[in-house]
């Protein structure tokens, strides 16, 4: 078998790899420390002075909000800060908490400086994210015991604690909830020089002998994201195994990555299809989110958190107040000539805010591009 795609053929290649083999590299190649920690740098940077200062206080530090694209490094820098600390680490998740109880049972077990990593914690249930409340704010909860009218609270202490939140989606999360977090790192796509970095390291960690011109054609094609960057290079090296390469140079590493419909720009099979849906059916938009991600047969989370912020950044999809639309470079880069018709119809304004800004702050695409559906 010369073809290694993932077991979950249609799932987005950023999507965490079901492949337990893939996800074992995966884990080994986490930076095990900030240093280790490519990129980001404002982040790092005020991480690193959130838990020094939560060290010489001898307390358990901040809670920490990260939100950002799939692949970022959410997970990895909660571990991180859990390992900064010297804290035992504990993993769940929103959906995981279906019941406030799921969540007592939870936060009445943790010791004293433990790290609670909560992904994808947009995803909790209400009377569970109210419980969450009161365990950040005083570290407190209340047991319900029995029901009905006969129902009592019993107030249980919290040892202090860190909550770790991580989310794709900022800008869903209640206020009360993004208040109580002490920090807020927003993960930003990744250049493709500190790409270059994260495939240094991973492969040297997987005893590969790469050189220099590949690393940047690897990392050009890793759409902005460690976590495809590293199972790109796998896949180059498992490409390279079986033709015989020992050093792998730029041609072998893009013969490699041929196969793996990333393209040139980095844009996956979801990108592209998004594009191509929105070119070929809607001619270039606007068409809303749902309508969209109906065509592409993905949900709309997934479109608008998986494929949007990439082509956002990428210069060739934009979020009107009137739906979503694909800019000229879309076009080009499918290969198309945008219509004289539709080029006179886009808003002009369309790039007035930078796709950096975007990018940066969740808030002002929120207030920018009103929900459509
Ligand atoms: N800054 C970084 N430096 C080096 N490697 C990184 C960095 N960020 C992420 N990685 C690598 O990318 C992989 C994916 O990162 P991680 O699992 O932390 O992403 P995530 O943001 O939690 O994604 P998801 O939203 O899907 O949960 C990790 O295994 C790690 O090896
Ligand atoms: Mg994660």
């Amino acid at each position: 078998m010369t073809d290694h795609h993932d077991p979950h053929e249609d799932a987005p290649l950023v999507a965490p790899s079901a492949d337990p083999e893939d996800r074992a590299v995966e884990a080994a190649l986490r930076p095990k420390n900030l240093d280790d920690f490519v990129g980001q740098k404002r982040v790092r940077r005020q991480l690193s002075l959130v838990l020094e200062a939560s060290r010489l206080r001898g307390r358990s530090a901040d809670h920490v909000l990260l939100s950002g694209p799939p692949g970022l490094g959410k997970t990895t820098l909660a571990m991180i800060i859990a390992a900064e600390m010297n804290a035992p680490l504990r993993i769940t998740s929103g959906p995981a908490i279906q019941h406030a109880g799921d969540l007592a049972a939870i936060l009445s077990s943790l010791t004293e400086g433990e790290v609670l990593f909560l992904d994808e914690i947009h995803r909790m249930s209400r009377p569970a994210e109210e419980m969450l409340y009161m365990a950040m704010e005083d570290f407190r909860v209340d047991i319900i015991v029995g029901k009905g009218p006969g129902a009592t609270a019993i107030p249980l202490e919290l040892p202090p604690f860190t909550l770790v939140g991580a989310t794709t989606r900022a800008g869903l999360l209640p206020g009360p909830l993004r208040d109580r977090f002490g920090f807020t790192g927003h993960l930003e796509f990744y250049s493709t020089e500190e790409l270059e970095l994260v495939l240094r390291r991973s492969a040297m960690l997987m005893d590969m002998k790469v050189n220099s011109a590949s690393f940047a054609e690897i990392a050009g094609r890793s759409r902005g994201t460690p976590r495809i960057a590293n199972r790109l290079l796998r896949r180059v090296r498992d490409w390279a195994l079986v033709h015989g390469i020992d050093l792998i140079d730029a041609r072998s590493a893009s013969a490699a990555l041929d196969m793996y419909e990333v393209d040139a720009r980095g844009l996956d099979r979801l990108d592209r299809s998004v594009l191509t849906a929105l070119i070929t059916k809607f001619n270039g938009g606007p068409v809303g989110l749902s309508t969209l991600a109906i065509a592409v047969g993905e949900e709309p989370e997934t479109v608008e958190t998986v494929a949007e912020p990439y082509l956002v950044r990428e210069g060739m999809l934009g979020r009107t107040p009137r739906g979503r639309i694909a800019t000229a470079a879309a076009w080009k880069h499918l290969g198309l000539v945008m219509p004289a018709t539709v080029a006179a119809a886009m808003p002009e304004d369309l790039f007035s805010v930078a796709p950096d800004d975007l990018m940066g702050s969740e808030s002002a695409l929120d207030s920018w591009a009103q929900p459509d559906s």
